[in-house]
C-alpha cells in the first residue's frame, strides 16, 4: 500500500478528532500541532501527532518520507460558491464600471448575467468543458480541493442542462470534490421579462424534471434580490427543487435587504450566500439557524461595495463560511488565498477564523465535512503544503505572495 509520511512539519493546522460546524466564538479555535508528523495511506489520512510521538505510532515504514521543516500543512480550501462554468470573460463591463456604471445599470442594459447567457448558449459543451477544466486546474494549484459550481448562465432548458452536464463531466474526471447547483433562477431571460411566471413554470416544469431524472444537481439556488427573484418566487422555486432532493443554497442580501436570508432560513437552506446588506432581523434569523452564512468578499471588493459584516455576524453567533464566487461579472478570481487575505484585512476576521471558514465550514456548506475540511484520521488526504513561512498569520498577512509549494488531492500531487 502506498504511504507517505511527512515529518518535522512546522505546524499541522486544523487538526480535529471531531469536526462540528463552527459558529460564533468557535471559529477562532483552530487546533494545530507544532513540530508534527502526518501519515497518509493511498488517499486517506491515517495518523498524525507531535514528532516525539512518531516512534510510538507503531506503523510499518512508509514508502516515502517527506521532510517538511519550516512548512505548514493544512487542509485544502473548500470553495462552496462558484460560477466556474462560463463561456467568456467580461472585461468590457469592467471598463464600463471603471467609467462609473453600476452593476444594476450594466444589467439593465443587457449586460451582466444576460451577456454571459448569450455567449454560453452559443458555446458547445466541449468548449465549456475545456474552459472550465483549465480554470479548475489553476484553482487546484492555488490550493482548492473541493468546489461548488452553479449553472445559471443558460437560462434556457438546453443551456442550463448543458452547464450541468459540463459540471457532471468535471466531477467524473477530476479528483477534486465537486458539488453541482442548479441556478436556473439567476435572472429572467429577455423573452420572459414581462412574464415572470412563465419562466418560473419553465424552471419547474421543463428543467427540474430532467435535472432530477439525470441527477444533475445537488442543490438549488435562486438570486433572491430586488429586480430579480422575490422571496415568494424564491420559496416557490426552492420548494419545487426540494421535491427532486435538491437542497437550497441561496444568493441573499447582496445588493438590498432582499429578504433572502429569512427565506433561506425558513426553507432550511444549507447556506445563504453574499450577505453584503444585512440588518438586525436578517442577522438574528441567521444566528438562530443551522443555515451557514457564506461570505464572498472578493465580490464586494470587485463591485466596490461595503464588505460583509463578518465581525457582527460572528459576534451574533452565526456559522460563517468563506467562498470565492468565481464568476466573470462580479468576482473574476477563484483564488481562495486572496479571499482569506481579504477577509482578515477588510472584514477583520482573525487568521484562525478565516482559515476555519475557508476549510471546515466551507466543507459543511457543501455537505462534505465527513471527508474534507480538516486534518482528521479517515478524511481524504487533500493537503496544502506551504513554502517555509514564519507563522500561520503570515498566510493572510502576506497578500499577493504565492506561499503554496505543493498541493495534494486525494493522496496525489496536483501538477
Ligand atoms: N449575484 C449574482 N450572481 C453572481 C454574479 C453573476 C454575474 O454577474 O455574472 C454573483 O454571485 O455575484
Ligand atoms: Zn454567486
Amino acid at each position: 500500500m502506498a504511504a507517505t509520511l511527512f515529518t518535522n512539519i512546522k505546524q499541522l493546522v486544523n487538526v480535529r478528532e471531531q469536526w462540528p460546524v463552527l459558529r460564533g466564538k468557535e471559529l477562532a479555535n483552530l487546533p494545530c500541532i507544532d513540530n508534527a508528523f502526518l501519515l497518509i495511506e493511498e488517499d486517506t489520512i491515517v495518523a498524525y501527532g507531535a514528532m516525539n510521538e512518531l516512534a510510538k505510532s507503531n506503523r510499518a515504514l512508509p514508502t516515502e518520507t517527506i521532510d517538511a521543516t519550516g512548512k505548514i500543512i493544512m487542509p485544502t480550501w473548500c470553495d462552496s460558491h462558484t460560477h466556474l462554468v462560463f463561456a467568456a470573460s467580461r472585461e468590457n463591463e469592467f471598463i464600463d464600471k471603471l467609467k462609473g456604471l453600476s452593476y444594476a445599470e450594466i444589467a439593465a442594459r443587457g449586460g451582466g448575467i444576460l451577456n454571459s447567457a448569450r455567449k454560453l448558449n452559443e458555446a458547445s459543451e466541449d468548449e465549456l468543458f475545456n474552459l472550465a477544466w483549465g480554470r479548475l486546474q489553476e484553482l487546484t494549484q492555488l490550493g482548492t480541493g473541493a468546489i461548488e459550481i452553479k449553472s445559471g448562465y443558460g437560462l434556457t432548458v438546453a443551456g442550463e442542462l448543458k452547464m450541468l452536464r459540463v459540471i457532471k463531466k468535471l466531477r467524473e474526471r477530476s479528483a477534486v470534490t465537486i458539488k453541482a447547483t442548479f441556478l436556473g433562477a439567476h435572472t429572467y431571460p429577455v423573452e420572459y421579462k414581462e412574464n415572470h411566471q412563465g419562466y418560473i413554470d419553465l424552471i419547474i416544469n421543463d428543467m427540474l424534471p430532467v435535472i432530477g431524472r439525470e441527477q444533475l444537481a445537488d442543490y438549488i439556488d435562486v438570486f433572491c434580490e430586488t429586480g430579480f427573484f422575490s422571496p415568494e418566487e424564491t420559496a416557490l422555486i426552492c420548494k419545487a427543487g426540494m421535491q427532486y432532493g435538491l437542497k437550497p443554497k441561496i444568493h441573499a442580501n447582496q445588493l438590498n435587504l432582499s429578504g433572502g436570508v429569512q427565506t433561506g432560513v425558513a426553507l432550511g437552506a444549507v447556506s445563504v450566500d453574499h450577505l453584503e446588506t444585512m440588518d438586525d432581523a436578517a442577522i438574528k434569523a441567521l444566528a438562530g439557524a443551522e443555515t451557514i452564512g457564506t461570505l464572498l468578499p472578493t465580490a464586494a471588493f470587485f463591485l466596490r461595495m461595503p464588505f460583509q459584516p463578518a465581525r457582527t455576524l460572528i459576534d451574533a453567533g452565526c456559522a460563517i463560511a468563506l467562498a470565492s464566487d468565481f464568476n466573470p461579472g462580479s468576482s473574476p478570481s477563484g483564488n481562495m488565498n486572496l479571499v482569506v487575505n481579504m477577509s482578515c484585512i477588510q472584514m477583520k476576521m482573525l487568521p484562525e477564523e478565516a482559515l476555519n471558514a475557508a476549510t471546515l465550514n466551507g466543507a459543511w456548506a457543501m455537505e462534505c465535512a465527513d471527508k474534507l475540511g480538516s486534518i482528521s484520521v479517515g478524511k481524504k488526504a487533500n493537503l496544502i503544503i506551504t513554502k517555509p513561512v514564519p507563522s500561520l498569520a503570515y498566510i493572510p498577512y502576506s497578500f499577493g505572495s504565492n506561499l503554496i509549494e505543493q498541493v495534494m488531492i486525494e493522496g496525489q500531487w496536483a501538477v
